[in-house]
């Protein structure tokens, strides 16, 4: 089986090219696909497939040639990921199956516009946040409250008075589990100066990681919230660099880097 590797920000992903939809990729198999021990090592897979040839997302064919099917490290499934899609069009242009620098990309969550900047960054519509109130996350004895921002998947975006570079994430931060039966991604950030925050996030199906997309718009639409904004542009700094996300009427922006760094054959099996 044909992999590559890439990563937007340190949030990396196996890319498992899959035009002909040949590939039967378990939840397993993708579990000891991202193993950074016994594997190659990443946050989620990156099936690239044929939307016609999904039938979970075949209502997009008509506007978006190919799908991302994203999983999580631990094989579960979810709707988006904001920089696997950055880094899935990274992908498409470098292996010549785009040529046009603005695409429609099919997601669990819906379609999402894609464009490639004159500069090499990667941009996504990401779509309107949905705010749905407040709740609170549990990281050790500390109690956070923050802002449930759906993204097409769920985040709890939590600004803290505790620095959050010293937090300690190894173990998954508690959560409302009537409020997110299917679990949640849950960010803590610093608001620093205006329109910028620092974010750490642990994401549902990964762990820590150093970047998280939708996390990112979710922290940027927390951050405008409390400032009592809901537009701008925000800088998301993340632990593997720096994210922008900008917050307007309509619909929200990811923008950022987005690189491939390796090919090979993978030996791994079921
Ligand atoms: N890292 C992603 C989000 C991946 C999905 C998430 N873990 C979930 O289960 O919802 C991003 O960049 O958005």
């Amino acid at each position: 089986m044909r992999f590559l590797k890439g990563h937007g920000t340190e949030n990396d992903f196996v890319i498992l090219p899959d035009p002909d939809g040949e590939l039967d990729v378990s939840a397993s198999l993708v579990a000891k696909i991202c193993d950074r021990r016994t594997g190659i090592g990443a946050d989620g897979v990156l099936r690239v497939a044929r939307t016609k040839q999904s039938h979970e997302v075949a209502e997009q064919a008509s506007a978006a040639e190919w799908f991302m099917d994203y999983r999580n490290a631990d094989g579960s499934v979810a709707e988006m990921c904001g920089n696997g899609v950055r880094v899935f069009v990274r992908y498409l242009i470098d292996a010549g199956l785009v040529q046009q620098p603005e695409l429609a990309v099919a997601t669990r969550g819906g379609l999402r516009k894609v464009r490639v900047e004159p500069d090499g960054d990667i941009t996504v519509d990401m779509g309107r946040p949905v705010i749905h109130g407040e709740s609170v996350a549990t990281v050790g004895s500390h109690e956070y409250t923050g802002l449930y921002v759906d993204m097409g998947n769920p985040h709890l975006a939590c600004a803290i008075g505790d620095p959050v570079v010293q937090l300690d994430l190894t173990h998954q931060p508690g959560f409302d589990t009537g409020v997110f039966p299917g679990g949640v991604n849950i960010e803590l950030f610093n608001p620093v100066g205006t329109s910028r925050a620092v974010m750490r996030v642990f994401e549902r199906g990964s762990g820590e990681t150093r970047s998280c997309g939708t996390g990112a718009v979710a922290t940027a639409v927390a951050a405008a919230n409390l400032s009592g904004d809901s537009t701008g542009t925000w800088t998301i700094e993340v632990v593997g660099g720096t994210l922008t996300v900008t917050l307007d009427e309509d619909t929200s922006y990811l923008s950022g880097p987005a690189v491939i760094v390796a090919s090979g054959e993978l030996m791994l099996s079921d």
